[in-house]
């Protein structure tokens, strides 16, 4: 892993690659006139053919004119363009929140159509069913609330949940989205208003891994919240009461592992958005257990480091000089330390050193400033990251962001803190005198409000030659004279599609690192040298599909390799063996579902 000689393959054109959409065989549904009207699995509304009514039952419920599939994609267009004419001029939080509801009726009522718009616009409307809208969405839970989706297992149900698991309509689950709403994006503790997540992560897999709607559950473990404000509100809509810790709260996390694999004993859980000290201790407890991963720590390290290396290479430098770059990480949570450990592991990896060599190069600074070893009560989970003072040469523990920066001169200034704002004007100016002449900025925290400086902010203090990536979406800074500073967007969603797809295909019980950092190798290698020389580190998220198609052939190639690879549905692990790259990205292609009207077949 992380072998040079797989970047410099780079250089070779890629043909970017279109899977085939073609119709889907019929669908059979287990019901019967406005039933079928009334679940959006199968819904067409008025798309429903002549033929299908009279065999659904549906002759009489709809009005007579058939509208074609493109039709009603165009009347939805149509509304949505209207609404944005409307909604000019109003705050951005009005305008998002009622993007959001016409894309969430369209969800509610008809999946279909709703996939097939979010997968054709998916530039469009990622900020709206992802980050940055899906943050203002969860903090307004209580209010927008219309219908439930996905599940809820609450520390009430204790003892039910074996039971409760098959209260779910689908007879197959392979993709769970699962938080415990306790640290949603730099938003903390929303409790049960955290559901927004898992349902727009897991939207993301639809458009992205092309994971069957169907076939996905999103679910909220509501063990109460630490949130006073939510505790007081009247029409707070989770459990009424302080989180549940220590073994209280493991065991209806057990609980729930258990129940979901005794129905469905492949379906791949995600954790997503958990507090660290619960999101390290689960990954701990299960990885080695059941088929899982966690998000913020493993995937968001996976486009971090691809961010890297693509920083070095739009240095102009050799990948080999990674190592010498100066890293300073601020945000010592799950995210800033899944970073750190496997970028380090890379520097090893590359350098041929031990890990606590490779150490050398990165700082690590908190609430509480530079961590070092100095420190009293110094978080275990930090620890192996914290300075010597030392090796320090004049900081000291707790010392400043300002500090660090002005002292270090790092080639790249990494924030996952959730605090917005903290890369202020004298933090970016100092980025300028930056060993590196080309330094990066990323500005990784959710959403918008909470990013550590704004992509216009970065161009304009630390100067226009920088590279930029921020977690949620800026648009490009026009730096005047036809030049542009790109902003790239360093998040997630760039990889855990691919990992969950790749881990499904691959029939692997488990996700392994060696299979999580092929996700990111790949990431890493995705990108052209032409536009990596214009700082562009990630593709365009038009291309998610085909990026989500590598990650994936990557990951199941890493669990053949690794002899995790028990096949999946009629595709054994032989066959999978004895596939080629280009032949494994073609097999995640075919099994990539797309949107289209299948013939439905009533059966009882
Ligand atoms: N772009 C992406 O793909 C991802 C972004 N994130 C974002 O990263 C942020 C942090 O997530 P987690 O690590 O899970 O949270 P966390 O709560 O586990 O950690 C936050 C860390 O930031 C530190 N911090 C707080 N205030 C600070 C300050 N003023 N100066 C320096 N450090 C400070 C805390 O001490 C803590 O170490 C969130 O905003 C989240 O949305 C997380 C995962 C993926
Ligand atoms: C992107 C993401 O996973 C987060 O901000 O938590
Ligand atoms: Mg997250």
């Amino acid at each position: 892993m992380w072998n040079l000689a797989r970047f410099a393959a780079t250089a070779v054109a890629r043909s970017r690659r279109r899977f085939s959409t073609a119709i889907p065989g019929p669908c059979i549904v287990h019901k019967r006139g406005a039933d079928i009207l009334h679940d959006p699995w199968f819904n067409k509304d008025t798309g429903f053919p002549l033929t299908e009514r009279d065999r659904l039952g549906l002759r009489g419920l709809l009005p007579p004119r058939v509208i074609s599939f493109e039709q009603q994609y165009d009347r939805f267009m149509n509304s949505y363009r209207s609404l944005e004419k409307n909604t000019q001029g109003q705050p951005d939080k009005v305008v998002a929140l009622a993007k959001w509801r016409i894309l969430n009726r369209l969800h509610d009522r008809n999946e279909t159509l709703y996939y097939r718009v979010l997968i054709d616009n998916i530039r469009e409307f990622a900020p709206i069913i992802y980050t940055p809208t899906v943050g203002l969405v969860c903090q307004n839970y209580s209010g927008l609330f219309r219908r439930p989706r996905g599940m809820y297992f609450s520390a009430k149900d204790k003892g039910e949940m074996m039971s409760m698991i098959y209260n779910w309509p689908a007879p197959q689950v392979d993709m769970i989205v699962l938080t415990d709403g306790s640290r949603i994006l730099g938003l903390g503790d929303l409790g049960v208003q955290g559901i927004g997540i898992p349902i727009g992560k897991l939207d993301i897999y639809v458009a992205a891994a092309g994971i069957s709607p169907q076939r996905i559950l999103p679910v909220m473990l509501d063990v109460g919240t630490n949130n006073q404000k939510l505790l007081e509100d009247r029409l707070y809509l989770g459990l009424r009461q302080p989180r549940l810790e220590g073994e209280e709260y493991l065991s209806i996390v057990d609980e729930f592992m258990e129940a979901v694999h005794a129905r469905w004993p492949k379906a791949i859980v995600q954790f997503e958005d958990f507090q660290m000290k619960w999101a390290f201790e689960t990954l701990e407890r299960y990885q080695k257990r059941f088929c899982m991963f966690n998000d913020d720590i493993q995937g968001t390290a996976g486009v971090a480091l691809a961010g890297l290396l693509g920083s070095v290479r739009a240095q102009g430098r050799p990948l080999s000089d990674f190592v010498n770059q100066k890293i300073v990480v601020v945000g010592a949570g799950s995210a800033g330390l899944g970073v750190l450990k496997m970028a380090i592991q890379a520097v090893s990896k590359m350098a041929g050193c031990s890990e606590t060599a490779a150490k050398s190069q990165f700082y690590l600074i908190d609430k509480d400033g530079l961590v070092t070893t100095d420190r009293n009560n110094l978080d275990p989970a930090a620890a192996p990251f914290a300075k010597n003072p030392t090796d320090l040469e004049g900081l000291t523990e707790g010392a400043s962001i300002i500090e660090v920066v002005r002292k270090v001169r790092p080639h790249v200034l990494l924030g996952l803190s959730g605090v917005g704002g903290i890369f202020n004007e004298e933090v970016l100016k100092a980025m300028k005198e930056s060993v590196s002449a080309k330094p990066a900025i990323f500005a990784m925290s959710n959403p918008t409000m909470n990013a550590e400086c704004t992509a216009i902010d970065a161009f304009k203090h630390a100067g226009e030659d920088i590279i930029f990536a921020s977690g949620s979406p800026f648009e490009n800074v026009d730096l005047g004279n036809g030049k542009v500073g790109h902003v790239n967007q360093a998040n997630n969603m760039y990889l855990f599609p691919g990992i969950g797809l790749g881990s499904l295909l691959s029939g692997a019980r488990l996700i392994t690192n060696g299979m999580l950092q092929a996700a990111a190798e790949c990431l890493a290698s995705y990108m052209l040298e032409e536009d990596i020389s214009k700082g562009i580190l990630y593709p365009s998220i038009n291309s998610i599909r085909d990026v989500t198609a590598e990650v994936g052939a990557a990951v199941l190639q890493a669990a053949v390799e690794e002899d995790l690879a028990e096949g999946h549905v009629d595709v054994g692990p032989k066959e999978l063996a004895n596939m080629t790259k280009e032949e494994t990205v073609e097999y995640i292609g075919r099994n990539m579902w797309y949107p289209v009207y299948s013939p439905l077949v009533h059966e009882k």
